[in-house]
């Protein structure tokens, strides 16, 4: 393996995954997961679009300041404010890069009514400025794969000749398949005057199911930079996953000879992170990640497994940080234990938060016969997203349901003041959300209510996802717990601290002040 085998991982998870709609991450959230991409050895990280809005241009700028190893990025439309608003967030980090760009292909240059002329002096234009700004400056062609090939050779020639030093290619739309994605790399190498002295990036969203196919083809044509995010989130299909594409690499190192710089052990605790945080379960069946990717129930393979494990599996659990120790945890369980399973699903934890968890797990194994590792990542993520100190909390919730109808007592805290309401509804889940909308009222819309169970009986735990929306702001919340009711009214309650969070970053309302005072 040589150096011109080693292909960069660029991490778009808090900027264009961060896009799908209701993901949107707290600023301590993508911080969180931004460390966690840098301890992971991530090369690039975008950290989001500074332009875009005051919170994202903190968060890029914080994420700038604590970076340690990977190089931050920021996007910038091809417009000199957004190019400055760029350099100003990432210009702390240890290793800046400005990722500018714009729509090539006729549908594309449609949207800013430029023609081909005009385009190309905008990208002249943009690219010398970014790269008076900065030295590393990513170029890309948006809808690469539906732009005239003359056109994007002649394009990406002027963005090299500016200065950019990487050159993107992004399938925006998820329309190209392997073959045509690898001709397009190799068509690019052979024509571009300066190409061999850049490194041409691959960018696929998933549309037709082809990301992880497409962004390999693009690597043996000759890129050295994949784009992707954890679990693949990303609008509409989603982009390229991480963990495909890397351990695609790894596992099949014997066809695809790259090396990547990536720690898999941190794979499985930045997926369930990020599951956690955009609100976006991973499907069971989803590759690398998936909660039956590495079980066997039927029984042929059971039995090859227990002869020899390879005749089921291609890489190995630990891996990626998928832990195989039989700590079986229960009520009697102490605080030992529960620190060593922790760390063993990924989380290290402090003495006070410890101390927290082993109350509800102490909790919840007394209601509980067994206590499953997705039990306790599912209590972690609650003890995480519902603390103690939120503007509206759940202090009581007493429901009726059956044949004779449904209501719910419901007692929160709002702001520090005790509320008591009684309230019927359709079912006892929306006499209970009726319950909380007559405590806190508000005109934010309900998107999305789901339920999960997190392991099998009837004594699991549910966890609920919520989505709201309000004038363009969405929000998540999530809770778990075995009493599904009462895990959907802490989710909707979570939603609504959230909400009220970013009311007042974005300045909604004079409430919204003195709402800050009570939220974190
Ligand atoms: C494929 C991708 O993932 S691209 C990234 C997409 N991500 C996002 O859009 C998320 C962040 N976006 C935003 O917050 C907003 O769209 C902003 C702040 C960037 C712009 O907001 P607004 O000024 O209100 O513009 P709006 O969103 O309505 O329209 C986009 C404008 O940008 C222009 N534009 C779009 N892309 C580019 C580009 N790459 N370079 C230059 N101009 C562009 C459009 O032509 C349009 O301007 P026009 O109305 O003068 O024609
Ligand atoms: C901004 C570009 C790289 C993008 O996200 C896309 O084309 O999908």
């Amino acid at each position: 393996m040589t150096d011109q085998n080693r292909v960069y991982i660029f991490d778009t998870t808090l900027r264009d995954g961060e896009q799908s709609p209701g993901a949107t991450m707290s600023h301590a959230e993508k911080l969180e997961i931004a460390q966690m991409l840098d301890e992971m050895h991530v090369d690039i990280i975008e950290a989001g679009f500074p332009i875009a809005s005051e919170g994202d241009f903190a968060a890029v700028s914080e994420i700038a300041r604590q970076s340690k190893n990977s190089v931050i990025c920021g996007l910038a439309r091809a417009q000199i404010p957004d190019i400055d608003r760029c350099w100003e967030a990432i210009k702390h980090a240890k290793q800046p890069r400005i990722h500018t760009f714009i729509g090539t292909s006729p549908l594309h240059r449609a949207i800013p009514n430029l023609d081909m002329d005009q385009m190309a002096e905008r990208i002249e234009q943009t690219v010398t400025h970014a790269r008076n700004l900065c030295d590393n400056v990513q170029w890309s062609p948006m809808d690469a794969t539906r732009t005239e090939h003359d056109y994007l050779c002649r394009v990406v020639e002027i963005a090299i000749k500016c200065g950019a030093t990487t050159i993107n290619i992004p399938d925006t739309v998820g329309y190209t398949a392997p073959r045509e994605s690898a001709d397009l790399i190799r068509m690019l190498l052979e024509r571009v005057p300066g190409a061999d002295k850049i490194i041409f990036a691959t960018h696929c969203h998933n549309d037709l199911g082809m990301a992880t196919a497409n962004s390999l083809a693009a690597v043996e044509a000759g890129a050295r930079q994949i784009e992707c995010t954890i679990n693949g989130l990303g609008e509409r299909a989603g982009n390229t996953a991480l963990e495909e594409v890397v351990m695609a690499m790894r596992v099949r190192n014997d066809i695809m000879p790259f090396s990547t710089g990536i720690d898999t052990t941190k794979i499985m605790g930045l997926s369930r992170r990020v599951a956690q945080v955009s609100g976006f379960a991973v499907q069971f069946n989803k590759a690398i990640v998936g909660k039956n990717a590495f079980l066997h129930e039927s029984g042929i393979h059971q039995d090859g497994v227990l002869k020899n494990v390879e005749t089921f599996e291609i890489m190995k659990p630990a891996d990626i940080g998928l832990n195989e120790n039989n700590i079986a945890m229960g009520k009697h369980s102490g605080r030992a234990a529960l620190r060593a399973k922790l760390a063993d699903l990924g989380y290290e934890v402090g003495d006070n938060q410890l101390k927290d968890i082993f109350v509800r797990f102490k909790d919840l194994a007394d209601r509980k016969k067994e206590v499953f590792d997705e039990d306790i990542i599912a209590l972690v993520q609650d003890a995480a997203a519902n603390t103690g100190d939120d503007y509206l909390q759940v202090k009581h919730l007493r429901v009726v349901c059956g044949s004779d109808g449904q209501s719910a007592d419901l007692t929160m805290i709002v702001g520090g003041e005790e509320k008591t309401v009684h309230s019927t509804g359709d079912g006892p889940v929306d006499a209970c959300f009726n319950a909380v909308r007559e405590i806190f009222p508000h005109e934010a819309e309900l998107q999305l209510y789901q339920v999960h169970a997190v392991t099998e009986g009837t004594d699991a735990q549910a966890t609920v996802s919520v989505r709201m929306q309000e004038e363009g702001r969405i929000v998540t919340g999530q809770s778990a717990d075995t009493d599904t009711i009462l895990a959907s009214v802490k989710a909707y309650v979570g939603a609504l601290n959230r909400l009220i969070v970013r009311r007042e970053k974005t300045g909604k309302d004079s409430d919204a002040k003195q709402i800050s005072m009570y939220s974190h």
